[in-house]
């Protein structure tokens, strides 16, 4: 669905992008995955044809990015950080004046607002949405052409609990009618939850590339967290799981009925970043 190789681009003389390849396969919920500053927005401009002055290969659903044509963005929708609507306009006659721009058949205005619970707010200006209310409304105008291909940016950032869950099933939705989508985020926990692979990039290149469940087993190691009392105060320790039943100190603890508490916790994708780019996501 998407081919890049050897990408590279700057924004000056500076190399930002150097040399970068992957895929991404038709169908999957793919996670760029990075702190702020790491490229994110920048990839995902590179392959919705917003930058093109970049050289190698980007291929975006059979179309080579330097050749795209103006029917290239019937077939994509996205929903970056910042909402483009027209404030003046309610959100009905946003997305009214959103779906006469496309040619192909346009999805049903009053489900896609029922979808992200706007359906009662359809008839007051965008202008006096809350942020959260902008962030739902700019996503069904990413879905109004029913795109084979959605770029979604930090799409639950901002979002209260609630309507980031109702987000995320919507994401998954998608999914299951067969769409492919490429999001960037700095949730990692989110990441894990709806993305099939992540790419962790940082300053511009791609540090690893795999399911977070991989990334998880590959690189960490789970641990147990015991607890003792000695001389009337806790103490705490850790080992890996995988030592534990060699890791003399517990052994002697639990032999003596010393222990007070155990227990065992994976490393998060959170934490496999640090791991492998050093970096935190902030
Ligand atoms: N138009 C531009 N001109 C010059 N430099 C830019 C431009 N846009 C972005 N950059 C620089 O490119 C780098 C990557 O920016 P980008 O917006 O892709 O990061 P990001 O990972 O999306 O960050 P964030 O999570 O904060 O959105 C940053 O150092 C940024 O300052």
């Amino acid at each position: 669905m998407i081919q890049v190789k050897n990408l590279s681009f700057s924004y000056s003389d500076y190399k930002f992008i150097e040399d970068m390849n992957f895929e991404i396969k038709s169908g999957e919920i793919f996670g760029f995955l990075g702190p702020s500053g790491a490229g994110k927005s920048t990839l995902q401009k590179i392959l919705t044809g917003v930058i093109s002055d970049y050289s190698g290969i980007v291929k975006v659903n059979n179309t080579d990015m330097k050749n795209k044509k103006a029917d290239f963005y019937e077939k994509i929708g996205v929903d970056f950080e910042f909402p483009t609507l027209y404030e003046k306009l309610t959100a009905r006659e946003n997305l009214k004046f959103f779906s006469s721009l496309y040619k192909c058949r346009t999805r049903d205005i009053d489900e896609l607002l029922k979808s992200v619970n706007l359906l009662n707010d359809a008839d007051k200006k965008a202008g006096d949405f809350s942020k959260g209310m902008k962030s739902r409304l700019n996503f069904i105008k990413s879905l109004l052409h029913d795109p084979e291909i959605l770029f979604l940016d930090e799409p639950t950032s901002g979002l209260d609990p609630t309507n980031s869950r109702m987000m995320k099933d919507l994401i998954l939705e998608e999914k299951k009618k067969g769409k492919t989508v490429i999001v960037t985020t700095h949730n990692m926990s989110d990441a894990t939850e709806i993305c099939d692979r992540v790419a962790f990039i940082v300053d511009g290149a791609i540090k690893a590339l795999d399911t977070p469940h991989n990334l998880i087993m590959q690189k960490g190691a789970a641990k147990v967290t015991y607890t003792w009392i000695e001389n009337e105060h806790e103490k705490t320790d850790t080992c890996n799981l995988k030592e534990c039943g060699s890791h003399k100190k517990l052994m002697s603890l639990m032999s003596e009925g010393k222990i007070t508490s155990i227990h065992s916790s994976e490393p998060t994708l959170n934490d496999i970043f640090m791991d492998v780019t050093g970096r935190t996501l902030i």
